[in-house]
């Protein structure tokens, strides 16, 4: 069949796009690995279907593939990029609400940067090697004195298929630099199981660590990602649990095509 697609992208956090509100597409784990493989397919991090919501007062339904082929939790990122897409299509003007499988998302633009309404955390483990929490997805976190110098791939595998992550199909893992009031941030993505450039919900997540880690952290908290800057703010109700979270940054438009699969 011929498939027609938009490339989207969020602070190099990649994702191919499409409009399946006629449900006319239905892609097994094989065809997702294909369309997201960077040499033989379009190439991405993962596939997002923007389909119709079933619920009242929702814009639309975010599906997510990571490029292993496979559903999976809920992508920040992409989160802003199918608000951007959804606003290409016409469907939303300035601010939208969205189903996604963790849950609705309300979602607004300023000027060219989408702020995503993320879900509120509610546990958090932190021990002295580490922090761990679920920001929609799971994150666990390192602290580190220099991002540059750790191999993301072997140190991220190492932790994401670690026996304390296999019952629940392991985790995303972060290493975190904190430079003045600055955070630099590398994450391994469970699901395309490499390094990214980004990870919406990895730096929602570091934001989150780092404000019970250092003290005088001020919010909105700048996070660097290898592929660009986000910004994170948030209410803390208590140490446990975090609410009004807002995920902010870019959400670009890179090209569309069609491709036979
Ligand atoms: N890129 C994402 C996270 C996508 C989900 C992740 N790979 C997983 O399976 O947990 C983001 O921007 O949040």
């Amino acid at each position: 069949m011929k498939l027609n697609f938009n490339k989207y992208q969020g602070a190099g956090n990649d994702f191919i796009m499409i409009n399946n509100r006629e449900s006319v597409y239905e892609f097994d784990s094989k065809s997702v690995q294909f369309l997201c493989d960077r040499r033989f397919g379009i190439g991405a991090d993962g596939l997002i279907l923007l389909e119709n919501s079933e619920q009242s007062q929702v814009d639309f339904k975010m599906k997510y593939y990571n490029a292993d082929g496979y559903e999976s939790t809920m992508c920040g990122n992409g989160g802003r990029c199918i608000v951007a897409f959804a606003k290409k299509l016409g469907l939303i003007k300035e601010s939208c609400v969205f189903e996604a499988i963790d849950g609705l998302h309300e979602a607004y633009f300023e000027k060219d940067l989408v702020l995503l309404k993320m879900s509120d955390v509610g546990e958090i483990k932190q021990t002295e090697d580490f922090f761990y929490l679920n920001t929609g997805s799971p994150h666990h976190i390192v602290f580190v004195d220099d991002i540059s110098e750790i191999d993301i791939k072997k140190k991220g595998a190492d932790i994401r298929y670690s026996s304390a992550y296999e019952s629940q199909n392991g985790t995303n893992v972060n290493f975190i630099q904190k430079k003045g009031n600055q955070l630099l941030i590398r994450t391994y993505e469970r699901g395309v199981e490499d390094e990214t450039l980004a990870c919406g919900t990895g730096v929602t997540a570091t934001a989150i660590a780092s404000f019970i880690n250092y003290e005088n952290l001020r919010k909105p908290i700048e996070v660097k990602a290898v592929g660009g800057d986000l910004s994170v703010d948030f209410n803390m109700k208590n140490t446990q649990t975090f609410e009004d979270i807002w995920l902010k940054g870019p959400a670009e438009f890179v090209f569309k095509g069609e491709i036979e699969c």
